[in-house]
């Protein structure tokens, strides 16, 4: 049978998605001295209303895990959106077992293990395939994950990547779950206008990157290595699925 060719690495992207050298492109490396606090931000607080059965399944994209989400009452306003936004799904970027690189925004040059991605569409347009490619179409939460205590929250879910090892695979979700429960209990964030961190790569994300990082144990960053994907030398584990920061480009991070 014929193998589907095994995806390009990062530095390879730009041959086939031209914007990946362009200007506003992510993740970036947050320089902390140069964020501005933006007083704006906290008059106008980042308001995230999530449900809690919200959450319909768990499926393996071949690029990562992702948690689809009916965008029913899942919706974020404030801060730097002008608009309200739905949560469509979240998926997270991790590196090798172990180690501390994974996270795809560093901070003053620091990377954490993983990084987790709440994706939501700007409810102006009428759907996220129209919304994906549009300057203001996306605004993605970003939360660290550093390796420590076990994160109850994300247990339910870590627990279930043993069930989707191969791309397409998915599992429903049966039980009630809140994925607010992965934010930090402090919700100072940094924010800018970026992009896609995977192809097509579109220019249509408002960041918002949390500062504090959500704890989880070694075993549940370990659980994302029951994903499997295609390398070189067939399948393995899914690991090392982060870019990494690309030029600033004059871009203001600013900071609450
Ligand atoms: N890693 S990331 O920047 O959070 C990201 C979010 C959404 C996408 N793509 C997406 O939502 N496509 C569905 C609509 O066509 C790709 C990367
Ligand atoms: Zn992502």
């Amino acid at each position: 049978q014929v193998a589907s060719p095994v995806p390009q690495g990062p530095n390879k992207w730009h041959e086939q998605f031209p914007i990946a050298k362009g200007q506003r492109q992510s993740p970036i490396d947050i320089v902390t001295s140069n964020a501005k606090v933006d007083k704006a931000l906290s008059d106008n607080p980042l308001k995230v209303s999530y449900s809690n059965n919200c959450c319909q399944s768990v499926t393996n994209t071949g690029a990562s895990f992702q948690v689809v989400v009916d965008g029913a009452g899942t919706e974020i306003s404030g801060g730097p959106l002008d608009s309200t936004y739905k949560l469509v799904q979240f998926h997270a970027h991790w590196g090798p077992l172990g180690g501390d690189e994974g996270s795809e925004h560093t901070v003053d040059g620091v990377t954490y293990p993983a990084e987790l991605h709440l994706v939501h569409w700007n409810q102006k347009y009428k759907d996220v395939g129209e919304a994906v490619d549009k300057p203001d179409g996306l605004a993605v939460i970003g939360v660290f994950f550093s390796r420590g205590k076990e994160h109850a929250g994300f247990k339910p879910i870590s627990d279930l990547f043993a069930k989707v090892p191969r791309k397409a695979d998915k599992v429903d979700i049966s039980f009630n779950y809140d994925p607010a429960c992965l934010l930090p209990a402090r919700r100072d964030y940094w924010t800018y206008l970026g992009s896609l961190t995977t192809p097509p790569l579109f220019e249509s994300v408002t960041w918002i990157v949390m500062k504090d990082p959500v704890e989880v144990s070694a075993e549940q960053l370990a659980a994302l290595r029951n994903l499997l994907w295609e390398t070189p030398s067939g399948e393995g584990q899914m690991c090392n699925n982060y870019r990494p920061p690309q030029p600033l480009q004059g871009r203001l991070v600013r900071s609450t």
